[in-house]
């Protein structure tokens, strides 16, 4: 079954019955953090531009919506050495080195916990050629790609499970400059003892499938700091972060449409967990858009990148009015 169709499929289920997806996902008021209450969202069918969230009550400006946790995290190659390995939280200076790769860095016993399954098939390998060649290449995608697939191969997750989302359209250009990447990727996973039956799901097709969603999918993770609690600090720091820390992958924030005038924001404050926050009053039933990009930018701007980096021509109110 191609992941196309595996696609197709999912999206019929949603024309059928809209889902509310609550999974991977906690609202709290800031005040009672020990209540976890569901998220005051569903995801449904919009017209034109597939799934999105909307309100299910009014939400007011500032509100914490929800949170989201990663499904994958990778830090970038320039915070290998001062962020978290998993979770991302810039590391003290006394955990922070200097050494080459492979040396990682947990920032706890928690962290360590949560990485052990798929650390225990990651560090089986070598992966220098691999990571040598997406640093010289400058790609940060297939490094999320081999994090999955180390949690997919140790069993924490299911090697469909990102099927959900949507995929970016390859074209077959595209599809072919991946060859090197994937054939590095399988080839360091064969060199060491891990199974060919708990491999075989890691073909090209799934491989250029994964790829396709992140492309669409993935977050720029920007740390705004931990002292930064009020909602316009928070997004000020954020739009000010020195560089990214690294990329994730998350399962409610991937159904977030774009909007350049957004009415929710998408923030991280120590670490890759996301914290996604009302910039108005919201009211119920309203569609909840974020904004992909820097929403500075000049009309054309904001169309070339979102078109070029997304694939989609934006049809947002601002867009639309040629703002
Ligand atoms: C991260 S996904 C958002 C969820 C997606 N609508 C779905 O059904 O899974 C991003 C994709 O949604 C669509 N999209 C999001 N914002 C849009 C906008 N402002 N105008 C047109 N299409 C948009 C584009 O197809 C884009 O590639």
């Amino acid at each position: 079954m191609s992941s196309l169709f595996r696609y197709s499929r999912w999206v019929s289920q949603f024309e059928k019955s809209p889902l509310i997806l609550t999974f991977f996902s906690t609202a709290t008021t800031e005040s009672q953090p020990s209540r976890p209450l569901p998220p005051p969202i569903r995801v449904g069918l919009t017209e034109y531009v597939g799934r999105s969230v909307f309100a299910t009550r009014r939400i007011g400006t500032g509100e914490l919506i929800h949170t989201a946790k990663p499904i994958v995290a990778h830090p970038s190659f320039s915070s290998l050495h001062n962020v978290c390995y998993f979770c991302l939280k810039k590391l003290p200076d006394d955990k922070s080195h200097s050494e080459a790769y492979p040396t990682v860095v947990f920032c706890s016993e928690h962290c360590k916990d949560q990485s052990k399954n798929f650390y225990e098939v990651e560090k089986k390998a070598d992966w220098s050629r691999f990571d040598e060649y997406c640093r010289m290449q400058g790609l940060k995608y297939p490094l999320l790609v081999k994090r999955f697939a180390s949690q997919v191969i140790s069993g924490v997750v299911s090697a469909d499970s990102l099927d959900i989302l949507q995929p970016a359209t390859l074209t077959s250009e595209m599809v072919s400059l991946m060859e090197k990447e994937f054939c590095l990727l399988r080839s360091t996973f064969q060199e060491t003892d891990v199974k060919g039956e708990q491999m075989a799901f890691l073909t090209k097709e799934w491989y250029t499938g994964v790829l396709a969603r992140m492309r669409i999918n993935a977050f720029r993770v920007e740390l705004a700091g931990g002292s930064y609690e009020d909602l316009l600090s928070s997004a000020a720091a954020s739009v000010e972060a020195e560089v990214a820390v690294g990329n994730a992958v998350y399962m409610l924030p991937s159904f977030y449409n774009h909007d350049c005038d957004p009415n929710a924001h998408i923030l991280w404050v120590e670490n890759a967990d996301a914290r996604i926050k009302a910039l108005r009053d919201i009211e119920t039933g309203e569609e909840l858009r974020i904004c992909y990009i820097d929403a500075s930018m000049n009309h054309k701007a904001r169309q070339t990148i979102l078109y070029e980096g997304f694939g989609f021509l934006c049809n947002c109110p601002r867009c639309l009015s040629n703002d």
